[in-house]
């Protein structure tokens, strides 16, 4: 098995504050990893080192072999699939569906070819419709709902094929619904032996879909604890995490947390 990202005595300091606080990780062929922990714990800039998208102050990032620094980061923009809040605002909102799919096989974010092979269009059909949302594939990229959005968003991460998936709050916003189907979607994604390694970042243990294979507990830029996702998700961690007390359940493969009756 290949190691597929690695983070080895990661330090960033922006503004004078220290955002990651030498953090050392590392994800390997077949994981799909979910990254946990309170507001500004520092989850969302781990994406960005992930996705080539900011540099360490120190320390260093290595992405599907590539180390931060010592190669072309436009590189990695087709190896590495990337959704978060952030790139969902800049895909133009008159843009059909299935061309905001389409358009990931060159690392672009507007239509810019007239002609795609048909190879191109069948496979972001077919993506379009592991998400549920095939029927959108004509409907302008605006029209659509928070939910339809993300997984459109998802289908075009998934697009270049990627070695690595970066999911960034997949789940913000949606309603039960929307969230639910959004981790079915994921779910089997993440059983499914051909899919890249998936990194996905949440606040709750609810959104984390079956399937998912290690957790990343962070706090305060710091990492509590990382491994495989029953030694992770404790109370003791996550009280850790979160500076409370909680309690955990796990049912049929989904997590619940809430704070501790006394
Ligand atoms: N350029 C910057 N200058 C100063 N501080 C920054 C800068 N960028 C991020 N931070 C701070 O770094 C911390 C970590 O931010 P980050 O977005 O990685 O956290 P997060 O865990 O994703 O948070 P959230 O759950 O709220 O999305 C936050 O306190 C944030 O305010």
């Amino acid at each position: 098995m290949g190691e597929v990202l690695e983070f080895d005595d990661v330090f960033v300091r922006r503004g004078g504050t220290t955002i990651l606080d030498h953090v050392d990780w590392s994800v390997d062929d077949g994981e799909r990893w979910v990254i946990l922990g309170p507001n500004g714990a520092g989850k969302t800039t781990v994406v960005q080192l992930a996705a080539g998208r900011m540099h360490p102050t120190s320390g260093t990032v290595t992405v599907v072999g590539e180390q931060l620094g010592r190669t072309d980061l436009a590189d990695l923009r087709t190896l590495v699939g990337l959704t978060s809040a952030a790139l969902a605002d800049r895909l133009p909102p008159g843009e059909r569906a299935l061309d905001i799919v389409l358009t990931a096989s060159y690392g672009q974010t507007g239509r810019w070819r007239e002609e795609y092979d048909s190879e191109d269009i069948e496979r972001a059909e077919a993506l379009l419709h592991a998400f549920g949302v095939a029927h959108l594939a004509q409907r302008t990229y605006g029209t659509l709902s928070s939910g339809e959005r993300q997984r459109v968003q998802v289908a075009r991460a998934l697009m270049p094929d990627p070695e690595l998936l970066l999911l960034d709050e997949p789940a913000a916003g949606l309603d039960l619904g929307g969230r639910e189907e959004l981790m079915a979607a994921l779910s089997e994604l993440a059983g499914d032996a051909r899919s890249p390694v998936s990194v996905m970042v949440t606040h709750h243990v609810e959104e984390i879909p079956p399937g998912f294979t290690h957790g990343l507990l962070l706090r305060d830029g710091e990492v509590v604890t990382a491994g495989e996702l029953g030694d992770v998700l404790t109370p003791q961690h996550l009280s850790n995490a979160f500076g409370l007390e909680l309690e955990v359940e796990r049912h049929r493969g989904r997590y619940t947390a809430r704070a501790a009756v006394r």
